[in-house]
C-alpha cells in the first residue's frame, strides 16, 4: 500500500534556560549564547532525528531534497529555526550533484516562518481568546487544582522564599523547574535545598502544568480554542492528499515548534501521556492507502531515542490504522467552526 508521509511535529532540541530566577547563582552570561538558545547537544539531537526520519521514509520521499515534496515551517524563535536546520542537515545531506562546495556535506533548505505576533498555528496557548482565559480561571477553581495547591503549599512557599519568585504558584512553578533542569543538564549544581526528591516533585508539578493548559477541565472546549487549530490544518493536509484529483505535491509537512505545541495537539487528539515532551520528541501523522484504495491515518510518537521504533499512538475509538473518514469524524468535536465567535464571552 502507498504511504504519504503526512505530517511531523517536533519540539526543538536541548537549550539554555529561558530565564534565571532572582537568586539564581547562574546568570545569562554563563551560557555561550545566552538564554533560550539551542545547545550543541540540541543540534545533535535534531541531526539524529533527521537521519532517523530519512531512513523511515526511504522509498516514500525522494532520497534527495525535493522542494515539491517537503515543506518546513517553524515558529520564529532561534531554537526552533535552528532545530529545523539541524534536522534538515541530517535528513538531506547533498548528493554529488547537489553539493555546492565539495568540502561541505550540507545544502541550504528553506525553513519558513511567520512573525511571532502573527503565529496562530504553532505557538500555544494562544492568549487571544477571552473564553479560553475564562476556562483557565474556572480550572483554578476545580477540586483537582485546589487540592494540588493545598497539598504542595509548603513547597510553593519555600520556592517563593528561596528563589525570590514571590508570585510562584502551582501554574507558574514549572518555570523554576525548567531553569533547574537546563542547569543540571549542563553541569550546574542546584541549590542545596533542591534535593532529588524536591526536583522530582517540581517535575511532577511541571507535568501537571501541561495537563491543566489543555485538559483536566473542559478539555474539548479548551482544545477547540487551542490545539484544534493545528489539528484542523493537519486534517486539511491529509484530506487534500487523499482527494482523488489531488494536485497536492507536498508529501510531508514539517512543523518545528515547542513542548506546548506537541501537548496542544496531543490533547486535541486525546492521546497526551501527561508528561512534558522531551527535547526533539516528534509526533508523526502518516497517511496510508490500503490495497482496496481506502485511506487510513497512522500516528506515532518518538519520545525515546533508546528504542528503535517510535511508539504507535491510537486515536481513542479507532484502530491504530484509522480510516481517514473515521479520523475526521472522531476529531470533529475539537475542530473549531468559528473560533473568533467561540472565543467571545
Ligand atoms: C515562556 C517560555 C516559553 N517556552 C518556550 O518557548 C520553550 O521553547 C518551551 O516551549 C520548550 O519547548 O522548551
Amino acid at each position: 500500500c502507498g504511504l504519504y508521509p503526512g505530517v511531523r511535529l517536533y519540539r526543538h532540541g536541548d537549550r539554555s534556560p529561558i530565564n534565571a530566577y532572582p537568586t539564581d547563582p547562574y546568570k545569562e552570561s554563563d551560557w555561550p549564547q545566552g538564554f533560550g538558545q539551542l545547545s550543541q547537544e540540541g543540534m545533535k539531537q535534531h541531526f539524529e532525528l533527521g537521519q532517523f526520519l530519512k531512513k523511515r521514509y526511504t522509498g516514500f520521499l525522494s532520497e534527495d531534497y525535493d522542494r515539491h515534496e517537503i515543506f518546513i515551517r517553524s515558529t520564529d524563535v532561534d531554537r526552533t529555526l535552528m532545530s529545523a536546520e539541524a534536522n534538515l542537515a541530517g535528513m538531506f545531506p547533498p548528493n554529488g550533484s547537489e553539493e555546492f562546495n565539495p568540502d561541505l556535506k550540507w545544502q541550504p533548505i528553506p525553513v519558513h516562518t511567520v512573525p511571532v505576533d502573527k503565529e496562530k498555528l504553532l505557538s500555544f496557548p494562544l492568549e487571544d481568546c477571552p473564553r479560553y482565559t475564562q476556562l483557565m480561571n474556572e480550572t483554578e477553581k476545580t477540586d483537582i487544582f485546589l487540592n494540588m495547591t493545598e497539598t504542595y503549599k509548603e513547597l510553593i512557599e519555600m520556592v517563593r522564599n528561596k528563589t525570590g519568585l514571590e508570585k510562584a504558584n502551582i501554574e507558574t512553578i514549572w518555570s523554576f523547574y525548567d531553569t533547574l533542569f537546563c542547569e543540571a543538564k549542563h553541569g550546574m549544581r542546584p541549590p542545596d535545598w533542591v534535593t532529588p526528591s524536591v526536583m522530582e516533585t517540581l517535575k511532577m508539578l511541571k507535568n501537571f502544568g501541561f495537563q491543566i493548559l489543555f485538559g483536566i477541565y473542559k478539555r474539548k472546549e479548551k482544545c477547540r480554542l487551542q490545539g484544534g487549530l493545528l489539528l484542523d490544518q493537519i486534517i486539511k493536509n491529509l484530506s487534500n492528499a487523499a482527494a482523488p484529483d489531488s494536485k497536492q505535491e507536498v508529501k510531508m509537512m514539517v512543523y518545528s515548534a515547542h513542548d506546548t505545541t506537541v501537548v496542544a495537539l496531543q490533547e486535541a487528539l486525546n492521546v497526551f501521556n501527561g508528561l512534558q515532551p522531551p527535547y526533539a520528541s516528534c509526533h508523526l501523522i502518516e497517511l496510508h492507502q490500503e490495497e482496496n484504495g481506502m485511506f487510513t491515518v497512522e500516528m506515532f510518537y518518538r519520545n525515546d531515542t533508546n528504542v528503535s521504533e517510535p511508539y504507535p499512538v491510537s486515536l481513542p475509538g479507532c484502530s491504530q490504522r484509522c480510516p481517514l473518514q473515521d479520523f475526521m469524524n472522531l476529531t470533529r468535536e475539537v475542530i473549531p467552526q468559528d473560533r473568533d465567535k467561540e472565543c467571545q464571552i
